[in-house]
């Protein structure tokens, strides 16, 4: 048996977050996920909150779980009413899960003041509803909402609600620190005396990260002697959201020797299919599971961790389903570019007159506005160009771009002229596109196709526009960053430039260049 359980509640308190919504299928999909990774506890949802969370629980029930245990999610009776009549608490029961979890107030000023009860109604409460869902055969939580805000106005009565719900035959006592404004060393100190107090029903820990310390405080809890956390994937959850267990599993794991799930590498997968489902972005700075997690820049870190990768690395990525990226710009030495030509190819030695050229290329770009971080085939260009590694596809004579707005109903028109030379032979085109970049993109593909049939197979995936300096306001620097793909990769390019089409074109130009000489690369090989 683990010493520590995890409790997930990505889909109940996860969804109290602003931006994170699930429909019930999405909530089906990530159960089975959670399950397979190996979570405990899924907290589905509130049956008596909405019909879509009750449907999910008659749904869920035929998903064959391995191993996670299915938690609904509900507060105790309400104030002066049998639990046996309470519509609330019979809907906990109709969810027909293994496990109920029930959420009571342990603070004084929210029994008189939000219930608008007496302490000894509040403590009828939660004792009746635990004992009456154990008679009913199930696994019984019992959140103690506001546990340590309300034990720091008074302990007695903080613990006498948690006495209840052990005398009711909770399973296990949960400590909430809902507002999320507890410290670290008070979680422990309060939770130290919760298991003296309290000492026959384990304790566990659901925390709030409004002082960005949800991982920290259910970490103390654990030191405390906690045996459960409760938390979601990516910390998801009301106002800035819950203990986040895409953290607190792998310090579990690998810094405190807590077995908490059988293949850790899964992490940032789940990490990364939760973001997706829910349709939010990936959060590149996340602790493990983030993009850049294990993102080396500086130079010298770039230099040490090729010579020894925990210089600068606190786990190895892979166990958490990570990889080492290495960063090239005007921060980098010559290790980071020796790391990309390696990764190209073309092998070049430290101290040589290439790997200098190229160094000292890029940090004069990247003064000029551009940035190659995210630009990996501007990078590629830019080194087999030094290198002479390069054939240029086309020769560009001239474009021009125009848009005209008719102010008698028309449509808009963009227009773009171009004038390429393959060899000696000319092309000249026009065409039109929704905006003047897209009419410029048609108009260099079409010039292009009687030359390169195979750019056919290229296209743009994403175009994004910065200002580099914002002080000369409209003739300002723009740089343009462009991915493009092939339906196998995606490669980023960048264009810099005062005027944003001619930065716009570099970034395109570089794009389809790049998609070339890869293919003539690849031919050679
Ligand atoms: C800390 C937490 O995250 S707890 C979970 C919070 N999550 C949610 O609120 C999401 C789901 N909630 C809902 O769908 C709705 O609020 C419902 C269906 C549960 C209740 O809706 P309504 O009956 O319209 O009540 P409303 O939301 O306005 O007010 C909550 C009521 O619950 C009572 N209540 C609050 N906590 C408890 C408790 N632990 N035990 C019993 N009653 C409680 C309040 O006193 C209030 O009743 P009152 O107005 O008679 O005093
Ligand atoms: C129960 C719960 O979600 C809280 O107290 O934060």
């Amino acid at each position: 048996m683990k010493s520590v359980s995890l409790y997930d509640t990505t889909l109940r308190d996860g969804t109290q977050g602003e931006g994170f919504q699930l429909s019930m299928l999405d909530k089906l999909r990530i159960a089975q996920r959670l399950d397979a990774f190996g979570v405990d506890y899924i907290e589905g949802g509130w049956p008596g909150s909405n019909p879509k969370d009750i449907e999910f629980f008659q749904e869920a029930a035929k998903l064959d779980l391995k191993h996670a245990r299915l938690a609904a999610f509900g507060s105790t009776r309400r104030a002066n009413v049998a639990v046996e009549d309470d519509g609330q608490v019979k809907l906990l029961l109709e969810a027909n899960t293994p496990v109920v979890t029930i959420f009571g107030k342990s603070w004084e000023l929210q029994v008189t003041e939000v219930l608008r009860t007496t302490v000894e109604e509040n403590q009828a409460m939660i004792r009746d509803t635990c004992r009456h869902l154990k008679e009913h055969g199930r696994e019984v939580v019992y959140d103690a909402e506001h546990f340590f805000d309300g034990f720091k106005d008074s302990p007695e009565h903080a613990l006498a609600t948690l006495q209840a719900a052990a005398d009711g035959g909770a399973d296990c006592v949960v400590l909430c620190d809902t507002n999320g404004g507890t410290l670290p060393s008070e979680v422990m100190q309060i939770c130290m005396q919760v298991k003296e107090r309290i000492p026959d029903t384990p304790f566990g820990i659901h925390t709030h990260n409004d002082c960005e310390l949800g991982v920290a405080n259910a970490i103390a809890a654990v030191k405390a002697g906690g045996a459960q956390i409760q938390g979601t994937i990516n910390g998801y959850g009301e106002r800035t959201g819950n203990c986040n267990l895409t953290s607190v599993i792998p310090i579990l794991q690998l810094k405190m020797g807590i077995e908490v799930v059988p293949n850790l590498e899964g992490l940032q997968s789940l990490s990364h299919f939760v973001d997706d489902i829910s349709n939010n972005p990936h959060f590149a700075r996340a602790p493990f599971v983030g993009r850049t997690a294990f993102a080396h820049k500086g130079g010298m870190h770039v230099n040490a961790v090729q010579k020894l990768a925990r210089s600068y690395e606190h786990i190895e990525p892979g166990k958490v389903g990570n990889s080492q990226q290495i960063l090239v710009s005007e921060l980098s030495g010559q290790s980071n570019i020796l790391i990309k030509a390696e990764q190209l190819g073309v092998p070049l030695e430290k101290g040589s007159d290439e790997a200098k050229a190229i160094l000292a290329r890029v940090k004069e770009l990247e003064n000029e506005g551009y940035s190659f971080e995210a630009a990996g085939g501007s990078l590629e260009l830019l080194i087999l160009r030094q290198l002479e590694r390069y054939e240029k596809p086309f020769e560009l004579k001239e474009f021009h771009t125009s848009y005209r707005l008719y102010r008698d109903g028309h449509q808009p028109v963009c227009e773009a002229t171009v004038k390429i030379f393959v060899g000696d032979e000319a092309e000249y085109i026009v065409d039109e596109g929704h905006g003047v970049v897209n009419a410029l993109d048609r108009a260099l593909r079409k010039a292009l196709i009687r030359f390169y049939p195979e750019i056919e197979e290229v296209s743009l995936l994403d175009y994004k526009v910065r200002i580099v300096d914002g002080h000369d306001a409209t003739a300002a620097k723009t740089r343009v960053l462009v991915v493009s793909g092939d339906g196998e990769s995606s490669w980023g390019t960048v264009g810099v430039s005062e005027n944003v089409i001619e930065a716009s074109w570099i970034a395109i130009v570089d794009g389809i260049d790049l998609f070339l000489q890869r293919k003539r690369r690849a031919g050679q090989a």
